[in-house]
């Protein structure tokens, strides 16, 4: 955070961008008190998710040209969804070689990205690839970046401070981010519907509803937090619930019967194939 601290009030923070992924990443930069609102410009198509930012103090634009002039001296997060990304690209070059840019844009490479902003001369440019996810709103979120070799250390720490902000965050190789984006990025949307499903059982075997959400949702955090905290393997864990003839175990099996392991694993592996084919596009 220091060096976040050293910079604050000069530096700008820019998303191009103000759906679900910005406005997350701007709320956890606020909770985390590594912003000020003044710091921050955000621009979309419409004005439609602007106006809820000025009210908060943000600035807001229309114009990513204008935006992007602001920010030179700054950050700039893009944060659209990737078939957008080639109409933007040109504009990029208005932020100029001192602007750091953050893409939080599935699929789309470093590659891709430098070579439609800013043609061959990425050395010339400070470009970092993200993979973060919606829970950063509450400061629960995952986020891992890539970095092409040729960033300054100096860039990269910025970088990685204000991602931190986020969560827990991994630098990671550029290779990888298509599979986190798979786990972390759309995860948190499979956990939502297994809270969902959890719940519905519960309703169906005579719980009420909210009684039923609530307590889908607490045993998906305990089991995560056991997880985390305890440092066990998930299978040891998965044992310690399981009395022999028990209760659990009869749920086990039917999950195993309904191939659940397997519909997980395939969501992460269609994910991240959907990925890949999201930057060939
Ligand atoms: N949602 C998620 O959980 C995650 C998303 N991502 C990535 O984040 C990116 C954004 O996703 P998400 O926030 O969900 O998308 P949203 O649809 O919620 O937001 C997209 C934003 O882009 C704006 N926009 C569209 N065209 C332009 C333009 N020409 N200039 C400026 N802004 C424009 C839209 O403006 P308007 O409001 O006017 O429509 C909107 O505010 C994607 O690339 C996605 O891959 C990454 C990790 C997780
Ligand atoms: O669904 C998507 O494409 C984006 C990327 C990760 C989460 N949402």
């Amino acid at each position: 955070m220091e060096v976040l601290s050293s910079n604050k009030e000069k530096l700008k923070i820019g998303f191009i961008g103000a759906g679900n992924m910005a406005s997350a990443i701007i709320a956890a930069l606020l909770k985390k008190g590594a912003v000020a609102p003044e710091q921050l410009i955000v621009s979309a198509r419409t004005d439609t998710r602007l106006a809820e930012l000025r009210q908060r103090g943000i600035a807001t634009t229309t114009d990513n040209v204008a935006l992007l002039k602001q920010c030179s001296d700054g950050v700039v997060f893009l944060c659209v969804k990737p078939h957008v990304w080639p109409a933007i690209a040109p504009a990029l070059m208005y932020g100029g070689r001192r602007a750091l840019f953050i893409s939080v844009m599935a699929g789309v490479s470093i590659q891709k990205l430098s070579q439609q902003a800013f043609g061959e001369r990425i050395d010339l440019f400070s470009l970092v690839r993200a993979m973060p996810n919606t829970p950063a709103r509450v400061g629960e979120g995952c986020c891992v970046y890539a970095v092409e070799s040729v960033l300054s250390a100096e860039r990269k720490a910025l970088a990685a401070a204000l991602l931190g902000c986020l969560g827990l965050v991994r630098e990671v190789p550029e290779q990888q981010i298509d599979a986190v984006t798979a786990l972390a990025g759309s995860g948190p949307a499979y956990i939502y519907v297994a809270i969902e499903a959890l719940a519905d059982g519960a309703v169906k075997m005579g719980l009420p509803r909210d009684l039923a959400l609530a307590l889908a949702a607490q045993t998906v955090r305990g089991a995560a937090t056991m997880v985390q905290e305890t440092g066990k393997h998930p299978a040891q864990l998965k044992d310690e619930v399981c009395s022999p003839g028990g209760t659990t175990i009869a749920g086990i099996h039917k999950l195993e019967e309904h191939g659940f392991r397997n519909a997980l694993i395939c969501a992460v592996e269609g994910a991240a194939l959907r990925a890949k084919e999201l930057g060939q596009e």
